[in-house]
């Protein structure tokens, strides 16, 4: 197994640039906070180039049956598959996560693919029965939006591109991806296995750049028809702002600040165990950096003391280490910005009386490495109980009653995951139908499966990635009716 990094280079028209107009930019190891690799940026000229490109891909994609569009998929998820190792490594280089972290990324992304492929041959659509005479068919169907643009984030670098490109290249639409620029190299790996798979060259396009300039130029083109972005509410808003000026389709997969309301009936023994494993191993995934992360534990009031205090002992054991060594729990924060987000986050918290019972600091080590941090007891006023940090940082909260938990769940304007542990069916149900969100997990926090429909309700996000609905959202309803000539 390979553990150097693979150069990146942008793909535009058809052609690998390993040089391009708008100069390049470092790639560095987070772990180490050294240089790895140099990205090359697109300037107007690639962007241009892409926007064109992306147009002839379609006309040609379009037109490629829904079955052969699947066996083009289906070959892409396998040589994924096969490539994961390397693939997972060149990630863990620039991204930081654990080894098996991004080994499992790279092999679910190959299932969001297969998924998606399936799906290209059931884009059903239906016949309508005329109300008069004279009229031979009314007939509903699906067809490809058309070019699109799409912006994914750094903190999974190669799933949540796998999540458009398999549900936008399975109905029939040709893309523009621009990855983050943190992480470019895991994008472009699997941007080699589409290719590699038999994808026509121009139906996928991948570059990186000035984000607002390379966002803001691809949207104003005429030949994309569809923005799809995954970031932060603010980058969300923006883009959204831009694409409906513009009348182009838009998805956005967009920040969270998930509650977990733990239950009496879950508070002690082998109850209060497995939800204590499950929250600390859910929240310090990926360094906490994943938009469903968990970040506000509402824990009845009694409980406050030993639940914090077990939660803090637990996350004060995890080993923080590079990616790459098999002991390491937690890696670095993906770059050095992350780092002086969390100092603001944790400032502001003990500033505003919040209790700090683990962590708080840059760990004492090379790379961008931030210590696991739990708080007690944080005002709602506090940036933590309003923001998404998105980052290690976890805090305990007390509550009387359960509608009252309720009610601090569902107290932001995020929502897209939420968590709930209990042991009652009834509270389950009640709990399921009372937060306010996109994907509620009762008793486990594994919301996110190819399966399964992943998205955002108020400020989280508009549409869905994954499962049945992910394809919907790269379609456009079409009703051809048909008379009589004469
Ligand atoms: N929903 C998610 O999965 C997700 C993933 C990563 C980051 N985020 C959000 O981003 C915040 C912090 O990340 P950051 O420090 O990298 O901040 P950031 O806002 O600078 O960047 C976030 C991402 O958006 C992209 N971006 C920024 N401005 C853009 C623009 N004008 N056009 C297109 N893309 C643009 C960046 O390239 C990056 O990939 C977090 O607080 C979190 O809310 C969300
Ligand atoms: O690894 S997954 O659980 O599928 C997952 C969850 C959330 C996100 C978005 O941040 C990506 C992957």
């Amino acid at each position: 197994m390979t553990t150097t990094f693979v150069n990146p280079a942008l793909y535009v028209a058809g052609q690998w640039l390993e040089k391009a107009s708008g100069g390049a930019r470092p790639v560095f190891n987070p772990a180490t906070a050294t240089e790895i690799g140099q990205l090359p940026l697109a300037g107007p000229a690639e962007l241009a180039a892409a926007a064109e490109s992306a147009q002839h891909g379609f006309e040609q994609w379009r037109r490629v049956r829904p079955h052969d569009r699947y066996v083009i998929l289906r070959r892409a998820a396998e040589l994924l598959r096969q490539r994961a190792d390397e693939i997972a490594t060149v990630l863990t280089l620039e991204q930081g996560k654990p080894l098996a972290e991004a080994k499992r990324e790279v092999v679910l992304s190959a299932d969001i693919i297969d998924f998606q492929a399936e799906e290209a041959k059931r884009l059903y659509g239906r016949t309508v029965a005329p109300r008069v005479d004279g009229i031979l068919s009314h007939t509903v169907s699906r067809v490809p939006v058309g070019p699109v643009a799409a912006f994914t984030p750094w903190n999974f670098p190669v799933n949540l591109p796998s999540r458009k490109l398999g549900s936008a290249l399975a109905a029939g639409c040709s893309v523009v991806i621009k990855p983050a620029e943190e992480t470019p190299a895991s994008c472009m790996l699997l941007v080699r296995c589409f290719l590699d798979a038999g994808l026509p060259a121009e139906v996928i396009n991948m570059l990186c750049g000035d984000p607002a300039l390379v966002s803001s130029f691809l949207i104003e083109r005429p030949e994309i028809a569809k923005v799809s972005v995954t970031g932060s509410v603010a980058v969300g808003k923006l883009l959204g702002e831009q694409a409906a000026r513009h009348v182009k389709r838009f998805t956005g997969e967009l920040g969270g600040h998930a509650p977990v309301i733990v239950c009496e009936d879950m508070c002690e023994g082998a109850a209060l165990d497995f939800v204590l494993k499950q929250s600390v191993t859910a929240k310090y995934r990926n360094a906490g950096q994943v938009c469903a992360s968990p970040i506000r534990f509402y824990v009845p009031r009694a409980q406050l003391a030993t639940f914090s205090e077990r939660f803090a002992a637990a996350a004060q054991k995890l080993q923080l280490g590079s990616g790459l060594d098999a002991a390491t729990q937690m890696g670095p924060l993906a770059h050095a910005r992350r780092i002086e987000d969390m100092e603001r986050f944790v400032d502001d918290a003990v500033g505003q009386g919040a209790r700090l019972l683990a962590g708080g600091h840059r760990a004492d080590r090379p790379g961008w490495f931030f210590e696991p941090t739990v708080f007690a007891e944080a005002p709602p006023t506090s940036r933590l109980m309003q923001q998404e940090p998105f980052g290690p940082i976890a805090v305990i909260q007390p509550f009387d009653e359960l509608d009252d938990a309720i009610s601090q769940a569902n107290a932001l304007p995020y929502a897209l995951g939420a968590y709930a542990f209990t042991s009652d069916l009834h509270t389950a149900h009640r709990l399921g139908e009372s937060i306010e969100a996109g994907m509620v997990g009762i008793n486990h926090f594994g919301v996110s499966q190819p399966e399964l429909p992943f998205g955002g309700h108020k400020e989280s996000g508009i549409g869905q990635e994954q499962g049945a609905e992910g394809i919907t959202h790269y379609t456009e309803v079409k009703t051809i009716t048909v008379g009589q000539p004469f």
